[in-house]
């Protein structure tokens, strides 16, 4: 099996997430800003958790070889996208341990915690079935809404997300994080007790995104 398979067997969900009014709201300019700051805080503090969760691949891989295909992913996490947010939530007056202080809410925590106990109960194949549907989906909004006929260009104030999730260093990090997982799921049947398992590991996960996206939504009430 592969990466597509994975999306392939939670298809509703999938566009569910990817096709969000949330991601529609962004490229057309339109979601509140209260969405867009709650989105953005809860947003760095799970980032803050996917840096663990994809320091954990290191703890959990077999050979050196493993450990060395997820380092990247640890520095992207922290030097690049979580930069990027504190920078963005700087426009509001916040600093990283301003952000660090924020609690977590609850979509937040469910998420984060459970693609940590995927990886902590299971094998790294188990770990990287739970974070994949953060980047390779990610990756999907950002070429998408990239080329979209309906994307405001001009004076969009979500321009700067939609450039750093459909930029070349995104889009190559989630590219070759994703050879990595296709690689690790080649051996494995979609139809064995194992594939169903990682298959259940990856639709419960696609869910958390649809509740972490209308989680920014339902800020604006
Ligand atoms: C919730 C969520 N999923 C995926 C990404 C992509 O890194 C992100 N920043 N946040
Ligand atoms: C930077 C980054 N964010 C989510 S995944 C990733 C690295 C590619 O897997």
């Amino acid at each position: 099996m592969n990466h597509q398979d994975l999306i392939n067997a939670c298809r509703e969900d999938w566009d569910a997430y990817t096709q969000h009014a949330f991601v529609q709201q962004l490229a057309q300019g339109t979601l509140a800003q209260p969405s867009y700051l709650h989105y953005l805080k809860q947003d760095f503090l799970f980032l803050k958790q996917y840096a663990r969760a994809h320091a954990l691949a290191i703890y959990k891989a077999r050979t050196l070889a493993d450990m060395r295909k997820a380092l990247p992913s640890v520095h992207a996490l922290l030097d690049s996208e979580i930069g990027h947010h504190v920078s963005y939530c700087g426009n509001w007056g916040l600093t990283e341990s301003d952000l660090e202080a924020e609690p977590e809410d609850f979509g937040t925590v469910a998420y984060t915690r459970y693609v940590l106990d995927a990886g902590m109960a299971g094998d790294i194949v188990d770990l990287y079935a739970a974070l994949a549907p953060c980047s390779i989906g990610y990756a999907e909004i950002g070429r998408n809404l990239a080329v979209a006929a309906n994307t405001k260009r001009v004076d969009n104030p979500f321009a700067s997300w939609i450039e750093l999730y459909s930029g070349d260093e995104f889009q190559q990090g989630v590219a070759q994080g994703t050879a990595h997982i296709d690689e690790l799921l080649a051996e494995i049947d979609v139809n064995s007790q194992r594939g169903q398992n990682l298959v259940h590991v990856f639709s419960t996960a696609t869910r958390m995104e649809i509740a972490f996206w209308q989680q920014g939504l339902d800020a604006d009430k």
